[in-house]
């Protein structure tokens, strides 16, 4: 089963995915915000009722808008964080209270490049931290049912049509290939077949883990932000301290 919000596009994305598997009738879409509580419940007995089993749920919805933190509105920190974090927390809850609990299964949650933080993106990145967290917690708690879950953390490189429209430059992913010790774009590929192997049995003994899958671009610098130049800090020196040396 194939969900997100958008009919359309969910249309298209399963007619494509018919083409490339051996039993097309297998494979169905489903309108969903994973916002709303009763739609990801919905989304999950709808499955089960079509499907008779879930082994296997995949958070990939998320999304976000560039801005500086001083400037969001609280309606917009609260959508980016209901996408990333509660609508994946949702999914994760439904799953396991619906079958999940009693039948095991396996969970992955995508999230992003964000261990250095996420300059003009400061609501994913603490979102996406958050579940990176939540995966860890859900490993240790579910573990007693069978349930492994893991994420992947692709890295700010893989191109994408939706975000080069919303953050307006087409160009925005490329400009981040210099930051790459791979020195290149991922592909959508590289994503899919990481987050293949953790739903599989070759990696049976992996759980509350994530997968960097990002050419190293963690390791070696941060996004497309410059930090500008300023003299706003103060070191601090204890032979400068008066104040404090005052009141020993
Ligand atoms: C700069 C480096 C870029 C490198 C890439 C970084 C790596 C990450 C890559 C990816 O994640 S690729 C995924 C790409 N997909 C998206 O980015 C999708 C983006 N957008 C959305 O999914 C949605 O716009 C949203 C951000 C989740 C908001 O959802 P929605 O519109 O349904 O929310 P509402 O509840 O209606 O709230 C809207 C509210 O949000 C604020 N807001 C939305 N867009 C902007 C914006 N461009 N600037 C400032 N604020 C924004 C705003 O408060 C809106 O309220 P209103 O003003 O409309 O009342
Ligand atoms: N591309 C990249 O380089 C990176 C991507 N990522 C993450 O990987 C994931 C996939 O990214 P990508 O394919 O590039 O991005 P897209 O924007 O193309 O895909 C995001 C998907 O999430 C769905 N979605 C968004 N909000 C909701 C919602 N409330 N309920 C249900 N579905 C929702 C959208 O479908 P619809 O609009 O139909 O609801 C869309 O299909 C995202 O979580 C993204 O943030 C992380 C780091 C880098």
């Amino acid at each position: 089963m194939v969900a997100s919000r958008n009919e359309e596009r969910l249309r298209k994305a399963t007619d494509e995915m018919k083409k490339n598997i051996t039993s097309p009738a297998e494979l169905d879409h489903m309108q969903c915000n994973i916002r709303k509580e009763e739609q990801v419940q919905n989304l999950i007995s709808t499955t089960l009722k079509r499907f008779g089993k879930l082994d296997f749920l995949i958070n990939n919805g998320g999304g976000q808008f560039p801005a500086r933190a001083e400037s969001f509105s609280l309606k917009g920190w609260n959508a980016v964080i209901e996408t990333n974090l509660t609508g994946t927390f949702l999914c994760c809850r439904e799953a396991y209270n619906q079958w999940m609990n009693d039948n095991g299964g396996v969970i992955v949650n995508i999230i992003a490049d964000m261990w250095k933080g996420i300059p003009m993106m400061s609501h994913t990145g603490a979102a996406r931290a958050a579940v990176d967290n939540l995966t860890k917690s859900l490993a240790l708690e579910w573990a007693e049912s069978g349930v492994r879950i893991n994420s992947v953390a692709p890295g700010s490189s893989i191109y994408s049509e939706t975000a080069a429209a919303n953050y307006g430059d087409p160009k925005i992913f490329a400009y981040n290939i210099p930051k790459i010790p791979l020195k290149r774009l991922g592909t959508v590929e590289e994503i899919s077949t990481s987050v293949c192997f953790l739903l599989s049995p070759a990696s049976a003994y992996i759980t509350g883990e994530t997968i960097k899958v990002d050419g190293g671009g963690s390791l070696y610098s941060t996004m497309i932000f410059e930090v500008p130049d300023h003299k706003k800090s103060k070191a601090y020196t204890w032979k400068d301290d008066e104040e404090t040396k005052s009141k020993l």
